[in-house]
């Protein structure tokens, strides 16, 4: 048991999948696992076990913004062994050529979060995704024909931001914006885990188009798709 997961060891495979949303946890397990445990019900950030393909995976929600996600990865990499970690998540563009329902799979992230600031000092800290999970992530999404954008995410603080110059950081290459990956990315290191972020365009910032709450929680499989078959090499690596 951890503070934060009441699972008990072994409960939680080595592989592990991250919406944001603990009801699209749920979903995931339900839609895509077979045998399914849930192992974690604490303060209602849904965890479960189940095999895909014969393989051993979870899937656990970590909710909104670097200190949730922060707390639910720190427990899961030291605590329980977790190593190849795949955050499911949804995110809105920056960019004209990004569009609503495109999956974006992150290379890097870009942050104003004071975590990697208190970490790192004056040092501006490039967050990396893992290349063999990206590369692995980039063929499944090749193989289903879908037109992925590969690179840079924008890790927000705040959701309601009216500071942050987006169209600059959109001149700069940033796709999307998000609020967890540079703190999987950074943190993962620390452990010497693989960490990946796959994301879903829910809305855009520049014409204004977004999704149903429903939508975010149950669909957007392209991107599940991609990230469970993605992870299957990695499992017990
Ligand atoms: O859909 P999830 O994975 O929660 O991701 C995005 O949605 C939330 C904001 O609505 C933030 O957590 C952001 O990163
Ligand atoms: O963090 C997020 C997620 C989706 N859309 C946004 O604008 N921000």
């Amino acid at each position: 048991m951890s503070i934060h997961i009441n699972a008990k060891q072994g409960d939680i495979a080595d592989t592990i999948l991250l919406p944001g949303d603990p009801l699209r946890a749920k979903y995931i397990a339900e839609t895509f696992l077979e045998d399914v445990v849930c192992y974690n019900e604490v303060r209602n950030m849904f965890g479960y076990t189940g095999t895909y393909k014969g393989k051993r995976i979870s899937v656990q929600g970590t909710g909104m913004g670097v200190p949730s996600i922060s707390i639910y990865i720190h427990e899961l990499m030291r605590d329980y062994g977790v190593k190849n970690l795949i955050r499911v998540g949804t995110a809105g563009a920056l960019k004209e050529e990004v569009k609503v329902r495109d999956v974006v799979i992150a290379q890097s992230a870009t942050t104003d979060s004071y975590q990697n600031a208190k970490l790192f000092g004056n040092v501006s800290y490039a967050p990396t995704s893992n290349f063999e999970l990206l590369l692995s992530s980039y063929n499944e999404a090749q193989k289903r024909g879908l037109d992925v954008k590969v690179g840079n995410v924008y890790t927000a603080d705040s959701f309601y931001d009216t500071k942050t110059d987006t169209k600059q950081l959109a001149d700069y290459g940033v796709l999307a914006v998000e609020m967890e990956s540079s703190a999987l990315f950074t943190i993962a290191e620390e452990y010497n885990a693989r960490a990946l972020a796959i994301l879903t365009i829910s809305d855009h910032l520049i014409t204004g188009e977004v999704t149903t709450a429903e939508e975010r929680q149950t669909t957007f499989n392209d991107m599940i798709e991609v990230a469970l078959d993605a992870a299957v090499p990695f499992i017990g690596k």
